[in-house]
């Protein structure tokens, strides 16, 4: 899907990462609970990586968890180590410890609402593993043809090479096509991944990229200034409605 006429884009930055977290989290939460207020189901795409996990483990002690109507939203994930299920390394795993185990345990967020993406202890390869992620992605598209749900959030975060997700610069998962692909030889760790496309990812109402550190402050500059995606894949990410990217001083290139 082509993005025309990208939304708005608005740069936040917080003094540092604790900050960040703490303002991404009050901020995810209070989305959640604003768009609940007009429609439902609420979408959500969760990120693996430092800031995004910390995000994660900041609103499991707000209070405004207690606020929101878990039964209405969908979590899903914008990419996955392939991994085996539990892996600590896996991004579901470390989202699960952080937020989503206690939200289903202590908050009504139905298991059937989780969407990990899936790894080798269900499918053979990624790019099976990419399949039967885009069949789920379709199910829950809605009735306008759409592929993927209109996502409400997207959370990315991006790595000091200006990666999101798992597409990679110079990488041939930049050209994929469809919504989801299998990821092979990633410069980051593991080497075989599963994730959504620039397609999928253009298609939420709002993407929001959140990055902390000075090794992030000249991948978040190129992107920011649009440089070729194909060099900052970071650049690529923008939501329909709204893109945010929510940083800290050093990522801003305004710390110290
Ligand atoms: O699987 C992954 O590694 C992530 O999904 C990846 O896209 C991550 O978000 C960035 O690499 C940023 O990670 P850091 O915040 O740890 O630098």
């Amino acid at each position: 899907m082509a993005q025309e006429s990208p939304g708005v884009r608005l740069v936040v930055v917080h003094p540092d990462k604790e900050v960040l977290a703490e303002a991404a989290a009050a901020r995810l939460l209070t989305r959640v609970l604003d768009v609940q207020s007009v429609r439902s189901p609420v979408h959500v795409v969760l990120t693996g990586g430092t800031v995004g996990i910390a995000t994660l483990a900041a609103a499991a002690t707000s209070p405004l968890v207690r606020a929101i109507d878990w039964s209405g939203v969908h979590l899903w994930w914008g990419d996955e180590r392939f991994l085996p299920d539990g892996d600590a390394d896996r991004n579901e795993t470390q989202a699960r410890e952080a937020l989503v185990d206690a939200l289903v345990a202590g908050h009504g967020l139905p298991e059937a609402n989780v969407h990990p993406m899936p790894g080798p202890s269900a499918v053979a390869t990624p790019e099976e593993g990419a399949a039967a992620y885009a069949r789920l992605l379709a199910e829950h598209a809605g009735d306008d043809g759409a592929s993927v749900p209109a996502f409400d959030v997207l959370l990315l975060g991006m790595g000091p090479d200006g990666h999101v997700a798992s597409l990679f610069p110079g990488h041939e998962g930049l050209e994929a096509t469809g919504t989801t692909t299998g990821v092979h030889g990633s410069p980051k760790p593991p080497p075989e991944r599963v994730s959504l496309t620039f397609e999928a990812l253009r298609a939420a109402r709002e993407v929001w990229v959140v990055a902390a550190g000075s090794e992030k402050a000249d991948r978040v500059a190129a992107a920011l200034r649009g440089d070729p995606v194909t060099e900052v894949p970071a650049a690529g990410a923008v939501g329909q409605a709204r893109t945010l990217w929510l940083l800290d001083a050093q990522a801003a290139g305004t710390g110290a």
